[in-house]
């Protein structure tokens, strides 16, 4: 298992995601899509794609945005598996539109 990195040093590896609020080391971000049926698609492919790293998000899904809490459980924190999800995440993003 991968150590933990910590939000800020994942922050650095990535566009528009921002750190948590509370006391949790976790990073975040919001995703807007055209409407539902799109945002579901997000959360469909990028569900698939985290059941296949064993590595899953925590999120809330309201019409077209999809809110997105990353953080690694087993070490209690921001690990580089989050980094590889979120990095997904965000190519999958741009290809939906
Ligand atoms: C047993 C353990 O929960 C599993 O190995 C996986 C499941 N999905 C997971 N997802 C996330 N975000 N963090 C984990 O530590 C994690 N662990």
């Amino acid at each position: 298992m991968t150590g933990k990195i910590g939000a800020s040093a994942a922050l650095e590896q990535l566009t528009g995601w921002t750190q948590g609020k509370g006391d949790r080391d976790v990073i975040e971000k919001t995703y807007k899509f055209a409407d539902f049926k799109t945002a579901w698609a997000f959360m469909t492919s990028t569900a698939i794609k985290a059941d296949g790293m064993d590595h899953h998000p925590e999120w809330f899904n309201v019409y077209n945005k999809v809110e997105v809490t990353l953080t690694t459980h087993d070490v209690d924190g921001v690990s580089p598996k989050d980094v590889e999800l979120a990095g997904y995440m965000d190519a999958l993003a741009a290809k939906l539109g």
